[in-house]
């Protein structure tokens, strides 16, 4: 699809995982998870890219690979125009100081035996970036950065807050001055009174330090109002991508439009037709024929079955993998409707973070 000439930050191309499964019995030969299979897309330098999708379907496996904690089964990977999918250990250390990761659970990946001061610190001097006074005095703007006090630096992360905590994993992956920061379910560990207020920092420090961010989330209301493209995954492969004010007022999937009918909404008339549907998401050991959605589909029929539909445009910009999409989207509601994007993501996120403090609903407007 075509990327109207934005300077590309991260490409995957044909990207795949498997993974060997728990042997049944002793036996038998071990069964292959596909967690990603054949996805390719492009983030541009300086936009949120979301990837949504219910448990299971491979947001992390795909996060992971981008980053090469995990390595491909096939495809690559390239990174600020450079393909970084065989790149040796010792580059890709280096490297990793431009691409960072904030994990969603900031306690388990926090190692509590350290100071806030020493844990931020560490990336400094991991990457013989600064040490001493130099280090201290960093770590004491970083923690200003996300909102900390400089003695916080002297505290463990025990004593801090789930929401501090995370801003503490935050100024962590900002201490090497990443370009990428790939964030894996960032927020939902949270209460939900606090995570726009992490949502908005990011933002913030996106547009001050000029980040590109990969946001991986289920949850479609934080990615509603804080993402610029989406890209929808279902079991292993992205079924649908778009700009997210597109996604939102034109979804064309049946399974982007499941997602988005289980979103709640103060107004019921502004929720998309879609029918939730019945099942869960197959195993991705034994992924069914043709459509990997044909079973769990309402409008699924024979050529479903029969034929796996690949990710093609629709429209510019907006791709989809359904050999029926633009028909069933013409016989549905709208979607939900979306303030364009001129007018000002900002004020989304105030009315996300208004909604969330509220403990309810994002708005729909
Ligand atoms: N190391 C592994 N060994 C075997 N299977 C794995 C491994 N890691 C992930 N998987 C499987 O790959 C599939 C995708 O997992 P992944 O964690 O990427 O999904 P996800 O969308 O991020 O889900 P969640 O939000 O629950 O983390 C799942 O079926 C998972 O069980």
């Amino acid at each position: 699809m075509s990327d109207r000439g934005a300077e590309t930050m991260v490409e995957a191309v044909g990207l795949t995982r498997h993974f060997k499964a728990k042997k049944p019995s002793l036996f038998a030969r071990a069964p292959l998870v596909r967690a990603v299979e054949n996805v390719s897309f492009k983030v541009r330098r300086g936009e949120t890219f979301a990837i949504v999708g219910e448990s299971g379907c491979g947001k992390s496996t795909l996060s992971r690979l981008l980053l090469r904690l995990i390595e491909p089964t096939a495809g690559t990977i390239r990174f600020e125009d450079r393909d970084i999918t065989a790149l040796p250990a010792e580059e890709m250390r280096r490297l990793r100081r431009r691409m960072q990761m904030i994990f969603q659970d900031p306690y388990a990946s926090l190692n509590p035996r350290m100071s806030v001061g020493e844990l931020i610190g560490e990336p400094l001097s991991v990457h013989g970036i600064a040490n001493g006074k130099e280090k201290a005095a960093r770590v004491a703007e970083l923690l200003a950065k996300v909102g900390l006090l400089p003695d916080h630096a002297n505290r463990y992360p025990h004593e801090f807050s789930g929401g501090q905590r995370q801003r503490i994993g935050i100024a962590r992956a900002l201490a090497c001055g990443p370009s990428l920061l790939i964030g894996d379910e960032p927020v939902s560990a949270l209460d939900v009174s606090i995570r726009a207020q992490v949502i908005n920092l990011l933002e913030d420090l996106k547009a001050e330090f000029g980040l590109t961010i990969i946001l991986v989330a289920h949850d479609l209301a934080v990615i509603r109002h804080t993402s610029d493209r989406v890209a929808v995954m279902y079991l292993g492969e992205i079924v649908e991508l778009a700009d997210a004010a597109t996604l939102f007022s034109r979804p064309l999937h049946p399974y982007t439009r499941m997602l988005m009918a289980a979103i709640p909404v103060p107004d019921p008339r502004a929720r998309s037709a879609e029918p939730i549907t019945e099942g869960d998401l197959p195993s991705p050991t034994d992924p069914p024929p043709g459509c990997l959605f044909h079973p769990r589909c309402p409008h699924a029929r024979e050529r479903c079955r029969q034929e796996h539909p690949s990710l093609r445009d629709s429209a510019s910009g907006h791709a989809v993998a359904c050999h029926f999409a633009e028909e069933i989207a013409a016989g549905q509601s709208a979607g939900l409707a979306l303030p364009p994007e001129s007018q000002n993501r900002r004020r989304r996120i105030a009315l996300f973070a208004a909604a969330q403090a509220a403990g309810g609903a994002a708005p729909s407007q």
